[in-house]
This record gives C-alpha cells, structure tokens and sequence, in this order.
C-alpha cells in the first residue's frame, strides 16, 4: 500500500539473533486509525517487529516509516505522537493508579484532567486511589494502556496486551481496545490468541518463524479457505444415513457424543433440521483463524 495515509510502513525488515533469524523479511503497511494484529505462536518474532517499528531496535536490512519518518535511532519528534504500552514493572513504585497516570502526564506536560480522563476510558476510575501494586493483573494491564495514551498519541503499540488474563479480564480489555479505536487511534497490537483478533482487528499479519505467511482481514483469510460449515447434532438425535442426504449435507460423520454434518450450504441443511424437529444440542462451527493457521502452515496452531 502506497496509501498517503499509511501511519506505518514496513518494507523487508530482517534481524537475526546469531543464527537465528526471528524477522526475516517482513513488509506490510498499516493505515491510520486501522486496528492492526501481529499474530502468531511463541517465537514468531511478533515481539522483534513490534520494536524494530517502534524504534527500540535497530533491523538489521529493511526499512519502517513510522508516521513518514524513520523511528531509529530514537526520533525524538516522533515521542510525543506514539504510545508504546509499558511493562507493569516500569510504573512508579507505591504510587496510586491516579498517581502513575498524574505522573506520566507531567513527564510529557499534560495536564493532570487528561490522567483522569484517561482511568475513566479504560474503566480505573473506582480504582483511581488504589496502589498499583494492589490492582488485579487486567487492572494493571488497563492501567498500563492508560499511561500509553495519557500524552494522546495517534499510534497506540501493544505487546500481548491480554496475555495471563482470564476470560473475564480479557473481555474488558476488547472494549477499552475498542474505545481507543473508535477515538480515531491506529492500534498495532501483538498477540497469540487468534480467537481475539478475529473479533477485533481490522486485518491481521498471520507470522510464523519470522515471516508473514498472510495479511488480510480476518473474514477475508477465514473465506478464503473455503472451508465447510460443521453443523453438530447429539448423537442419536438422527442416524448417520438420513443425515448424509439431508438437503444440504456434503458428509457426515459420528463419534461418541457428537454427529457432525459438513456442507456449504448450511440455509437449507438448518431448514432441514428444523423440519424434522433435530436441532438438540444443535452446534454451528464455521471456519476460524486456527484453520487459516493449519492450512498456512500444516500444523494445529499452538500458542
Ligand atoms: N535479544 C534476543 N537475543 C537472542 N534471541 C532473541 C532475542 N529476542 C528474541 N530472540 C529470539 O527471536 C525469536 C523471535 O522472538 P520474538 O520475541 O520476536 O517472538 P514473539 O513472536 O514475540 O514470541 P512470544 O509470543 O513468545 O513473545 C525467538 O526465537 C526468540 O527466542
């Protein structure tokens, strides 16, 4: 993309580590207020391209355009317009949640409205008197992202910001994410939960091994397989037979619990349930990213 409004350029970045090369090759580009995924397992190298672009590392071939300047070394005039998300161990110690944020803010000469502005966007504002040291791991994380954002930066850079959450912990934190979007922030975010960027990203670079193996938005990659719908009954709801000409029905097949149809076109095989009265324990699974992994690579993905 040559687009004008590209907040970030990424053109053929390498780095290696001795023999290995965690980045190796890597290009794509990333628009303005674009919610964009680096995705991958444990060593992909999502990590090395999220610094070489924020300017904390140095490639060693390939070029990064961050808002049309280059990040490295450091640009000072490029600060002031990035958030990089801090890790918990770089707050300030025994200080309250209001505190951390009041104190960033002065560091990039914001007033201290803007700090409490920001704990009610990621949803601190109860825990404003709190230390940090007594926040829950998603607080802490939520808080993190605060501090990132408190000098209003136009590019918002987060490292796994959902990683050791729970369920629960990591729901919040989508619609903080989501808030930050819609406030016309771009967001480059890495992370190795497919089932996540799939909800929230605009378009996702799927990297394995220090490459992009796809670039698109995830319904664009998820289409592309063209991959069965599986629609999954009890078993014993319907016999394997009947269900293998049902209107619809590509193939079936059981196993202890289940019996799975598989078609392409699911309108008329639910019409069909439905008219014999079969949908107990009716399940619909269509394609996912961990498919568009499989098919990339070969392999089930595992974070
Ligand atoms: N400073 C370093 N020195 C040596 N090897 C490194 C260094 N940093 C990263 N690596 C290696 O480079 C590869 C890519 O690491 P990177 O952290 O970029 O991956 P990642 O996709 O972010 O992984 P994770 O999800 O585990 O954080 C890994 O094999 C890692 O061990």
């Amino acid at each position: 993309m040559t687009d004008t409004t590209a907040a970030i350029e990424v053109e053929d970045i390498r780095k290696s580590y001795g023999d290995l090369r965690a980045v190796d090759g890597v290009s794509f580009s990333v628009a303005e207020g674009e919610f964009f995924g680096i995705l991958g397992p444990n060593g992909a190298g999502k990590t090395t391209t999220l610094e070489i672009i924020e300017g904390l590392r140095e490639p060693d071939s390939g070029h990064v355009r961050l808002l049309g300047e280059n990040p490295f070394p450091r640009n000072p005039g490029l600060l002031p317009r990035i958030g990089v998300q801090l890790q918990a161990s770089a707050f300030f110690e025994k200080l309250t949640a209001r505190e951390q944020l009041e104190t960033f803010a002065a560091l990039y000469g914001v007033d201290g409205e803007r700090a409490r502005e920001m704990l009610d966007l990621v949803g601190l504002a109860e825990k404003a008197d709190t230390r940090e040291e007594k926040l829950s791991g998603g607080q802490r994380q939520r808080l993190s992202i605060a501090c990132a954002l408190v000098h209003d930066p136009d590019i918002l850079f987060l490292d796994e910001p959902t990683a050791a959450l729970d369920p629960q912990a990591r729901r919040n934190l989508w619609d903080v994410l989501r808030a930050i979007q819609e406030r016309g922030k771009t967001i480059v975010y890495t992370t190795h939960y497919l089932d996540e960027a799939e909800i929230l990203c605009d378009r996702v670079a799927i990297m394995d091994h220090g490459r992009v193996l796809a670039l698109d938005p995830p319904a664009s990659l998820i289409r592309g397989l063209d991959a069965p719908t599986r629609v999954s009954l009890e078993r014993g709801t319907l016999g394997i037979d009947d269900a293998r000409v049902l209107a619809g029905a590509d193939d079936a097949h059981e196993d202890e619990q289940s019996l799975t149809i598989t078609t392409r076109t699911p309108a008329p095989l639910l019409s069909a349930l439905a008219e014999r009265g079969t949908l107990d324990g009716l399940q619909v699974r269509t394609a996912t990213l961990e498919d568009v992994f499989l098919s990339l690579t070969g392999r089930e993905y595992r974070a």
